[in-house]
Order: structure tokens, then sequence, then C-alpha cells
């Protein structure tokens, strides 16, 4: 059972970030929530809504915000960080400022999915190198097949809490767990991590395919392909193989390659419409991570010597112009090859 008293903070309150806030006051806990805009928090505090994020919803009314990061973490045994890539670091680093040394009480817990532009470094690496390991009790990234939209509404949902630290996983399992919620725990951080990372990319091709009028035939073709290449670099970075097939790998991509809940596959929709990328980023007004995930992945890959012609073909798309269609033929034209290739 969750310790009643227990006080959780989460970091960023965007469509996910104020869910999964959400989902832990509904199991018993006490959760602060920290946002940046003053605005953002009077509206959670005092009409419990987030319309920008999520139009139609209604948070419970023990969900406190507040922009003042100290108040948030102040004595919390878990810092769930839920913005995106790119401001993990930042956001780590003012925390670290706040957390006293040699007291490693605090599990520190993610649930963004992405990896950092240049560095290509994973979340938890990020976390690792900006919050001294004696102010933290392990680093579990929380990841899986999972809408914002549908845990709201109690749809059931089943993810992962990955970390080298079972202890901290097992904390991460327990704290979520409930009758729409299930938790599983895994040990291969790094293989969680990526997969959640990289199927953002495939789901931008996804939309793209579907914008442009293609049909389900193609859209199985490009979740399985597009899967053989995740896990050809995955492996090659370290993961396991077995987790590309769970919940986290071809979980993830199935549901982010075919839900019109995901920002990357409505994205790659519009791209497949014509749309000019920068409107549909602007139109968007939340983060669509696999843009910058292409770039991390595909130099990753020239990096390690993969062959990833799909990421190829979407990394020409968003940052050489090249039309949607030209990628597609390409694609189609490569050398016949074998199915039981497993390097190449
Ligand atoms: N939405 C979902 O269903 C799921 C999302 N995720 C992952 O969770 C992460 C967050 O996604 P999501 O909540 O959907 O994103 P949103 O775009 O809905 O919200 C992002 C949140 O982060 C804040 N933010 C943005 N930039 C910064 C910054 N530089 N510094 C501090 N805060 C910032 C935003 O604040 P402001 O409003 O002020 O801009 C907002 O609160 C992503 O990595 C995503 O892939 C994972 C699973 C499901
Ligand atoms: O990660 C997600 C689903 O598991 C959310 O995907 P999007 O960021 O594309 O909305």
């Amino acid at each position: 059972m969750v310790a009643v008293c227990e006080r959780i903070a989460v970091i960023g309150a965007g469509s996910w970030g104020s869910v999964l806030a959400n989902t832990l006051v509904l199991n018993g806990l006490k959760v602060r929530i920290w946002s940046r805009r003053q605005e953002q928090v009077d509206e959670l505090n005092n009409l419990h809504t987030n319309r920008h994020y999520l139009a139609d919803f209604e948070y419970d009314s023990r969900l406190q915000a507040t922009t003042e990061l100290k108040k948030v973490i102040e004595g919390a045994t878990v810092i769930l960080l839920v913005v995106p890539t790119k401001a993990i670091r930042m956001v780590s680093r003012q925390i670290a400022a706040l957390l006293a040394p040699n007291d490693k009480k605090t599990v520190i817990a993610h649930a963004s999915k992405g990896l950092e532009l240049g560095t290509h470094k994973r979340i938890s690496e990020i976390i690792a190198e900006e919050i001294p390991e004696d102010r933290r009790n392990g680093i579990v990234a929380l990841s899986g097949p999972s809408h914002a939209e549908e845990v709201a509404c109690h749809d059931l949902t089943l993810v992962t809490a990955a970390s080298e630290n079972q202890e901290a996983a097992k904390h991460i399992q327990k704290i979520f767990m409930n009758e729409y919620f299930r938790v599983y725990t895994n040990s291969d951080i790094i293989g969680v991590e990526l997969g959640a990372a990289f199927k953002n990319i495939i789901a931008l091709g996804a939309g793209a395919l579907h914008g442009l009028g293609y049909g389900d035939d193609a859209k199985a073709a490009l979740i399985t392909r597009g899967l053989a290449e995740i896990a050809r670099l995955g492996v090659a970075l370290g993961a396991e193989p077995l987790t590309f097939i769970g919940l986290t790998g071809v979980g993830d991509l199935i549901v982010t390659c075919t839900s019109v809940h995901s920002r990357n596959w409505r994205a790659g929709d519009q791209l497949g419409r014509g749309e000019d990328l920068k409107k549909v980023v602007a139109n968007m007004g939340m983060v669509i991570e696999g843009i910058n995930t292409t770039k991390a992945a595909y130099e990753l890959a020239q990096q390690e010597k993969i062959e990833m012609p799909i990421t190829e073909a979407i990394y020409d798309v968003i940052y050489k112009g090249r039309k949607i269609k030209d990628a597609i033929l390409e694609l189609m034209k490569r050398e016949g090859r074998s199915e039981e290739e497993t390097k190449n």
C-alpha cells in the first residue's frame, strides 16, 4: 500500500505531467505540480482545468500547482520530471541546487521521451549528470503506450518503470498502480528510453503515409521495418533486444503510429497533406519530440554505422526539405534484401 503521507513532486504541467499528477492524487498521494506560468497555476488551482493541454478535462481539486520549484520538491519522496527533452537538463540543474547533499531519500523519475540534441544523451543520462548521486535514490524512466487523453478518462493503460535500481522502479510501480493504470518494472533502462525516443520518428512517418492516402498495408510495413531499425540501433547502443518487443518498444510504436492522439502522428499527417513544417509546429502548441529525435538518431546511426533507411528518409524530409513521395519511392526502390538480415 502507498503511504498516504507520501508527497510527490511533478515537474511540468503539460498534457502528460498534469494527467500523471492527477492519477497520483486519485491514488491517495499528496501531489504538487510545477508550472513555469502563473496563469496556468491559477487555472489549475482555481478552476481545476488546463484548457490549453486538455480542453475538456477537470482535475481533482486536491492537486496543488505552483511556480515555486522549491515548494514543489520540499519533502518529496519522488520527483517526476515531465517536460520536453530539451528542457530536462536545465530543470534537473535547478532541482539539484535545491536538494540537500548526502540526502538520498528522493527517487528521481521521468516520463519524457527523447534524446538530447548535440550530446545524443538519454534522459536518465542527463539527469545523472545534473543531479549528483548523493542527492537521489535512483533514476527511473516511466514509459510505454500511454496518451494523456486516455489515461485522463481512466481508459486501460499499461506502462513500464525502468531503472538500474529495482527498488526505485518498484516504488514508482507501487505509487502509480491502480485498476486502470498497470505498471511493470524493467532493469533495461537503455532499451526502454531508446524505444520511447525512436518510436516518435516512425510515428511521423506513419502520419505522413496517412496524410498521403496510403493504407493499412503501408502502415503495418512501416511499423515492422521501423521496429527492425530501432532495435538495430538500440542494441548497438547497449539495449537488450527483447525490450523492443515489450510495452516500451513495439507497444509504444503501435500506439504512436495509429492513434489520433499522437502529436507526432498528427504532425506527420499534416506534412503528408502538404503543410509546411514550421506551420505544423506552430499550430500544434505542444511538443513534437520526433523532430529533434530524428536528428539525434540520424547522427547516432552515422556514428555507429547502422543502416536506418526509414530514419534517413524522414531526416531528409524534415531537415533537407525532400519531398515525401520521393523519399518513399527511394525506400521502395532499394535493392532486394533478405528479411533474415539482422545487421543491415
Ligand atoms: N502527452 C502524452 O500523452 C505523453 C507525453 N509523453 C512525453 O512527456 C513529455 C512532455 O510531454 P507533454 O506533457 O505531452 O508536453 P506538452 O507540450 O503537453 O507540455 C510541455 C510542458 O512542459 C513545459 N515546458 C516546455 N518547455 C519548457 C522549458 N524550457 N522549461 C520548463 N518547462 C517547459 C510546458 O510549459 P508551458 O505551458 O509554459 O509552455 C508544459 O507544461 C514529452 O517528452 C512527451 O514525449 C510521454 C507519454 C505520453
Ligand atoms: O508517447 C506517447 C504515447 O505513448 C505520446 O506520443 P506523442 O508525443 O506523439 O503524442
